[in-house]
């Protein structure tokens, strides 16, 4: 479980507060979207749940530990962090980078195990990333290297998992299979918090979504009760409706007057169908 309790947080260098009485709480084995526009803080507030940023004020726990009591050796056997990008500066290969997720658990000097080499593997295949095993990490894509560390965050095997963007670079196929494995590692009892700039996927794929806008968070709770036409009217200025096709909540941009039209055709309907 991970639980944030009125926390506030200012750059040491800057005067203006970045984030004001931020307070929710992902339960044990959910997905929580962390949604909201460019620059509102997303990043900055997973920066001072890793305890990479210190904060002003408030309180962070993750599985019922105060996170400053935390040494980085036992923080990295809590969470696992996928940040948006990444670039290593030595030329690695794809399973040496992912097999970087297990240091928490290397045994002294005796390093790399067994156990180690097969968890390293099964998160590759998770993924479905085997072929891309031997491969210089640095030479492959975007997507491809937003793959590849995901697997390492799964190979870490914490019980709470951070991700920031995960599915930013990655093709239409790709993004749905990332959120998929996110639910399917949320049902091993893995708690998730995950940024996300999509409405739809957070509303399709989400247990919870914490909604920021302007230092402070304007909306939580269920995908139903906060991806509302008004909470989006709220941070984009009127620029998108919210629909239901067969019981599933769509957003679209409001301008867009050939779906709407389409929308009240038998004939889409019964496409939709
Ligand atoms: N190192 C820093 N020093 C000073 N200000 C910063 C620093 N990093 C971020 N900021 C400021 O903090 C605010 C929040 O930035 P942050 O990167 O957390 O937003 P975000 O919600 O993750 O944005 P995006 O969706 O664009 O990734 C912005 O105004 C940004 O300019």
């Amino acid at each position: 479980m991970l639980q944030v309790n009125n926390l506030d947080f200012t750059y040491p260098h800057l005067n203006e507060t970045i984030l004001k009485d931020i307070s929710f709480t992902v339960k044990e084995g959910s997905l929580c979207g962390l949604f909201g526009p460019n620059g509102c803080g997303k990043s900055t507030l997973f920066k001072c749940c890793l305890n990479l940023l210190k904060i002003k004020k408030g309180e962070i726990r993750m599985d019922n530990h105060n996170i400053k009591n935390l040494k980085i050796k036992d923080m990295a056997k809590v969470v696992a962090y996928v940040p948006q990008e990444h670039k290593p500066p030595f030329p690695y290969l794809v399973k040496e980078v992912v097999l970087m997720g297990r240091t928490p658990h290397l045994k002294g000097f005796f390093g790399t195990g067994k156990k180690d080499i097969q968890k390293t593997e099964e998160a590759l295949e998770l993924l479905e990333i085997s072929h891309l095993s031997k491969k210089t990490y640095n030479q492959l894509s975007g997507g491809q290297r937003q793959m590849v560390l995901m697997a390492r965050a799964i190979a870490q095997e914490t019980k709470i998992m951070f991700l920031d963007e995960p599915t930013s670079a990655l093709d239409f196929s790709n993004q749905l299979k990332i959120w998929k494995i996110m639910k399917k590692i949320t049902d091993r009892g893995v708690t998730i918090l995950a940024c996300s700039h999509d409405p739809n996927h957070v509303s399709w794929f989400c247990d919870k979504v914490v909604v920021v806008n302007n230092k402070s968070i304007v909306n939580q709770g269920s995908p139903e009760d906060v991806i509302t036409q008004a909470t989006l009217d709220f941070i984009y200025e009127d620029m998108c409706d919210v629909k239901k096709i067969n019981n599933t909540r769509v957003i679209f941009p409001s301008d867009l007057k050939c779906f709407e039209k389409n929308l009240a055709d038998e004939s889409f309907m019964k496409l939709a169908n």
